[in-house]
């Protein structure tokens, strides 16, 4: 049935506000609901633009544009094409973490599919009341808010990290909204603060593990494969205890990427590869000490070895042996307890070292290790400190270093200090924007780090031939396009591509996977030309 009336105007996906023509108005059952005036999208853009700028601070800003998002969708994503730059800081990291953690003074819930631990029965139903039947979606984007970005625990409250995740795989994946599905799953939370608020709506109980846990995401697989066969199921934020364990439970049989671990991953070997450009060095010379191995320190040591053994050409013993972890109580070593499963694959035996090594001392040990990149996924503000830095830049002539840790409050290190203590020999990423650095009469642009250049074009990749699964063939072809956007000649040139061609990597990224998954035969449609399926696919804000 055709909507009408206030049913079209509280639609965000139908509404089009003073841009509906008089024609249409009459059509629709909207005279008088709206003024006599009629906009176009570009005079309406133009005052959300202004308004934006006037708003006082970014979570007012970003408070204002998302709600742009759910009155009018496409004035929203038209607006952002337009102010990518811009908008990606405020809308998504950092400016979406105090979204989160001021949740109770602004939010009476988010727009997402809400499951509890305590009614899988009610999945499905969750899950079609929040499409609506007949839905065509291709996207499920869940997260249990345990590990968000770096400040932890946020129980419901984390269900804002879903709305900014939504808005960039539209606004660089041009994915329809309407076939993406965003799912909040809630296990309770272990935030005393939020069980203790009398404001908190999720359940007020400590996040359930186990069986009961194991049996909700059940649930929501076997729902979104039932009502959405080939529909991706992207996994975000989830924490240390059971991100690793969801993906390999599904990735093998079910089209799904935890973004944390995948999307993470492939960035950070993309930019790795850029990287042994600027050092003139092959890929498997690389020495990897990650810094913070939980869940994405983890995905990165993974993807990298990955990439060393079928890029570099090491063995796959070869490879694990040049990835060394430290994490709370120091360097990784083979015997330590409560080691994870992902910690024990690098563990290495203390033999290796000096027995008066102080394997808590991240300068020590980088001297020990001598690695050619630092990568830092701890939540450590300030861990990579003058001495770590240039203890690095002492064994390598062009080291990598990336502080990926989110949001800018919890980074590792200022690529400023990186470039100046290095003195501007080291390649710089980090996880939020960072300004350009001048230093000695070069200005050093800096790549963002952040899986948001990755995670749209993998999934555009793998929805455009109906791909089974995200094979290790297909992220591998990610990073390697995303590398291929980089040119080192120039001094100062970024590892990774600027922010602002954003549409532009995910077209590549997406290119790359899709004919990877064709050539590996994991289509379950067939693609004649990948571009002009690209183009069929892709939805344009416009009225
Ligand atoms: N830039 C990106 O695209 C991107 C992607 C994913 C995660 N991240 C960031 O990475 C960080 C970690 O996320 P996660 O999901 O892996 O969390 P996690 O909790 O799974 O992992 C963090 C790890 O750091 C370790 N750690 C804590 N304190 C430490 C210390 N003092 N010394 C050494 N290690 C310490 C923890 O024990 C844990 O193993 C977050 O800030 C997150 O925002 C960035
Ligand atoms: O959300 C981001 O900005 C990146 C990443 O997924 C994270 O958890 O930090
Ligand atoms: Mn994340």
């Amino acid at each position: 049935m055709n909507k009408t009336g206030f049913a079209v105007l509280v639609d965000p996906l139908l509404n089009k506000g003073t841009a509906f023509t008089a024609e249409e108005r009459a059509q629709l059952g909207l005279q008088g609901l709206l003024p006599a005036g009629v906009q176009t999208i570009e005079q309406q853009e133009r005052e959300v633009y202004e308004r934006f700028l006037a708003e006082p601070t970014d979570l007012a800003k970003r408070i204002y544009l998302m709600g742009v998002r759910d009155s009018n969708a496409r004035l929203f994503f038209y607006s952002m094409e337009r102010h990518l730059t811009e908008y990606m800081p405020i809308v998504y990291a950092p400016t979406v973490a105090q979204s989160i953690e001021n949740y109770d003074e602004h939010y009476f819930g988010s727009k997402v599919a809400y499951v509890s631990v305590d009614h899988p029965e009610l999945v499905e139903e969750s899950l079609r009341a929040f499409a609506g039947e007949g839905a065509d979606i291709r996207l499920v984007v869940a997260t249990d808010s345990e590990g968000i970005l770096g400040i932890g625990d946020w129980g419901t409250n984390g269900a804002e990290i879903l709305t900014g995740k939504l808005a960039v795989y539209t606004a660089a994946a041009s994915i329809d909204p309407a076939k993406i599905l965003p799912v909040m799953v809630d296990a309770g939370t272990n935030r005393k603060e939020l069980l203790d608020d009398p404001r908190y709506l999720g359940n007020r109980f400590e996040r359930v593990r186990g069986q009961r846990y194991d049996d909700l995401i059940q649930a929501l697989v076997d729902a979104s494969l039932k009502l959405y066969p080939s529909a991706l199921l992207h996994w975000e934020d989830f924490g240390r205890p059971c991100a690793a364990p969801i993906l390999e439970r599904y990735r093998d049989t079910v089209l799904t990427l935890n973004d944390d671990i995948q999307g993470t991953g492939v960035t950070v070997l993309g930019a790795l590869m850029a990287a042994t450009k600027v050092a003139d060095a092959p890929l498997s010379d690389s020495r990897i000490l990650t810094f913070g191995a939980g869940t994405a320190g983890i995905g990165i040591a993974d993807q990298i070895v990955d990439g060393l053994e079928k890029l570099g050409g090491l063995t796959s013993a070869e490879a694990r042996s040049r990835v060394y972890l430290v994490d709370r109580d120091g360097l990784i070593l083979k015997g330590m307890p409560d080691l994870t499963e992902g910690q024990v694959r690098y563990a290495h035996d203390a033999s290796e070292f000096a027995a008066d090594l102080k394997t808590t001392s991240l300068a020590a040990v980088v001297d020990a290790v001598r690695p050619t990149a630092l990568i830092g996924t701890s939540t450590v503000h300030g861990a990579f400190t003058e001495d770590v830095v240039r203890a690095m830049a002492s064994h390598v002539e062009h080291p990598f270093i990336a502080p990926i840790s989110n949001p800018t409050k919890l980074a590792e290190a200022t690529a400023a200090d990186v470039i100046r203590w290095s003195e501007g020999r080291a390649s710089v990423v980090t996880g939020t924007p960072s300004a350009p650095v001048d230093y000695d009469g070069v200005t050093y642009h800096i790549g963002q780090g952040n899986n948001a250049l990755m995670y749209p074009g993998i999934c555009l990749g793998a929805l455009i031939p109906s791909a089974r699964i995200v094979s290790r063939g297909m992220l591998l072809a990610g990073a390697q396009a995303l590398a291929d956007m980089i040119d080192t000649s120039q001094p100062g040139a970024p590892v990774l591509p600027p922010m602002s061609d954003l549409t532009q990597i995910t077209r590549n990224v997406a290119t790359a996977v899709a004919e990877r998954a064709l050539e590996e035969g994991l289509n379950r449609v067939e693609v004649a030309d990948v571009g002009a399926a690209i183009d069929a696919a892709a939805w344009h804000p416009e009225y």
